[in-house]
């Protein structure tokens, strides 16, 4: 029986047995999310599949719709968008809700910042205190106008939050600009800017970031460039785009296979396929770390879809060992850490993890928000400014017995769900709805591979 609507739903997955089974992954968010904003900009018809259908993307949809584009969906569960072209983007008539998404928030203040309108975001608590400051900076330098809400100061350097509303320069000024923070957001919002703004807009990223919003805007034909530097990636785009309609499949989500592939790995006796992931490198940092680890994980039927390399994977249960985790792959697997703490848990030995502040910039701090949950499980951990050492026991189940505050963090209620799986006593997460967010199937394919979900 599902909860009322705006009630709790709590969540304890058990399993007395392995896991077993072949199962699938919603889409990509961040391919998906990518899809209806330059579908909503070019002209003519976007055909998209295996978009996933979470509230983040769906947050992304409302917005583009109350910015003028055509967006349905058909019953084969094929979506359509019919785009206003680059510069045409309305006026939304409301505030744009962004729920809990950040990648919307931030990719889509790109995009207004140099069209001739003005946008309000706001969001739900968690999203409320998540700085905006890193896309304000750029964009104010294009030219847009912002006014934010004062958040609480970090390290000394000011922090803006939502609600904010932002005003585009028409035209925009290029910039050049070099990325203070590793961050795929920021990277992106100033080439979505960069779109409708004359001349060459660019951005340096020292380190490499995820490379969805390339590889889509020259896939629907804008100018872009891409070098590589001893300062880091260079990538120019020349504005004034005229964006040509495309088909598009997207890949399964690498950040969602993360969870069912931890739970293989930590359930004895488990054997599993999960099918179409998305294996880009710059997203696919957790695979060679839980191989390092000592995890089964093999890639099978690699090929290429739709531009972004996919494989199944094959994961059975593996004594793991603690490993120190080289920081300088943190952007490849940013939103695996928290899973990946989990399956430190269960491995012999300390894994020591470094190079995360970012972490405790996300819908919650998944620094500090997984050392609780963990040591509330009896896994000790010690806390770093920038990362977390956690002493994995090893061979038995974890003690576990505890209930998880998810604090509006899917990828927190999925990890402590998953963490219930080798846990000797239930634990249990206080609100699963959070998980609506990126990975609405989650619960019935942990089911299908042999859990069981109490609510
Ligand atoms: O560009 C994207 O689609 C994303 C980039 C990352 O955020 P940052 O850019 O803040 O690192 C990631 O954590 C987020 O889930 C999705
Ligand atoms: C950080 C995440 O997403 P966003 O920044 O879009 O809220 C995530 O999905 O883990």
């Amino acid at each position: 029986m599902s909860a009322a609507p705006g009630q709790p739903q709590p969540l304890c997955l058990t399993t007395t047995r392995p896991l077993s089974g072949d199962v699938t992954v919603p889409g990509d968010k961040s391919i998906s999310h990518r899809s209806l904003m330059l579908g909503a900009l070019a002209v003519g018809e976007t055909r998209v599949t295996g978009l996933l259908e979470g509230e983040d993307v769906l947050a992304t949809a409302a917005a583009m719709r109350a910015m003028g584009a055509d967006i349905s969906r058909n019953d084969a569960g094929e979506w359509r968008i019919h785009g206003v072209g680059v510069g045409g983007l309305l006026q939304p008539q409301t505030a744009l809700d962004m729920g809990n998404s950040g990648t919307s928030t931030r990719l889509l203040m790109g995009l207004v910042a140099s069209h001739p309108i003005t946008a309000t975001f706001v969001g739900d608590a968690s999203l409320s205190s998540r700085p905006m400051g890193r896309v304000i900076t750029p964009l104010a330098q294009m030219g847009a106008t912002i006014s934010a809400t004062p958040g609480p100061d970090i390290k000394g350097l000011g922090r803006q939050t939502l609600p904010l509303t932002l005003t585009g320069a028409c035209p925009a000024i290029p910039l050049r600009y070099t990325l203070p923070v590793a961050s795929a957001q920021v990277k992106s919002a100033i080439l979505l800017a960069g779109l409708n703004t004359p001349g060459d807009t660019t951005v340096i990223e020292p380190i490499p970031t995820r490379d969805h919003s390339e590889r889509m805007l020259a896939g629907f034909g804008a100018r872009l460039t891409v070098e590589t530097a001893p300062e880091g990636r260079i990538i120019t785009i020349h504005g004034e785009a005229e964006l040509k309609p495309q088909t598009i499949v997207v890949p399964g989500d690498p950040s969602s296979a993360a969870f069912p592939m931890v739970a293989a790995l930590i359930v004895p006796g488990s054997d599993i396929i999960i099918r179409n992931v998305g294996i880009n490198p710059t997203r696919a940092g957790l695979i060679a770390v839980l191989q390092a680890m000592g995890g089964d994980i093999t890639l099978l039927n690699q090929r290429d879809v739709g531009g972004e390399p996919v494989a199944d994977l094959h994961v059975r249960h593996s004594a793991l060992m603690g490993i120190e985790v080289p920081p300088d792959g943190a952007p490849s697997m940013i939103d695996e850490y928290p899973i990946l703490f989990v399956a430190a848990a269960c491995a012999q030995g300390r894994t020591v993890c470094h190079g995360l502040e970012e972490l405790r910039v996300k819908e919650s701090d998944r620094i500090a928000v997984m050392a609780e949950g963990l040591m509330a499980c009896g896994i000790a951990c010690e806390e770093l400014a920038d990362g977390l050492i956690v002493a994995g026991q090893g061979g038995d189940a974890v003690p576990g017995g505890a209930t998880i505050n998810a604090r509006l963090d899917h990828r927190i209620a999925m990890c402590f769900a998953v963490l219930g799986l080798n846990a000797r006593r239930p634990v249990r997460i206080d609100d699963a709805r959070p998980i609506q967010t990126s990975f609405p199937t989650f619960v019935p394919m942990m089911q299908q591979l042999g859990a069981t979900a109490d609510h």
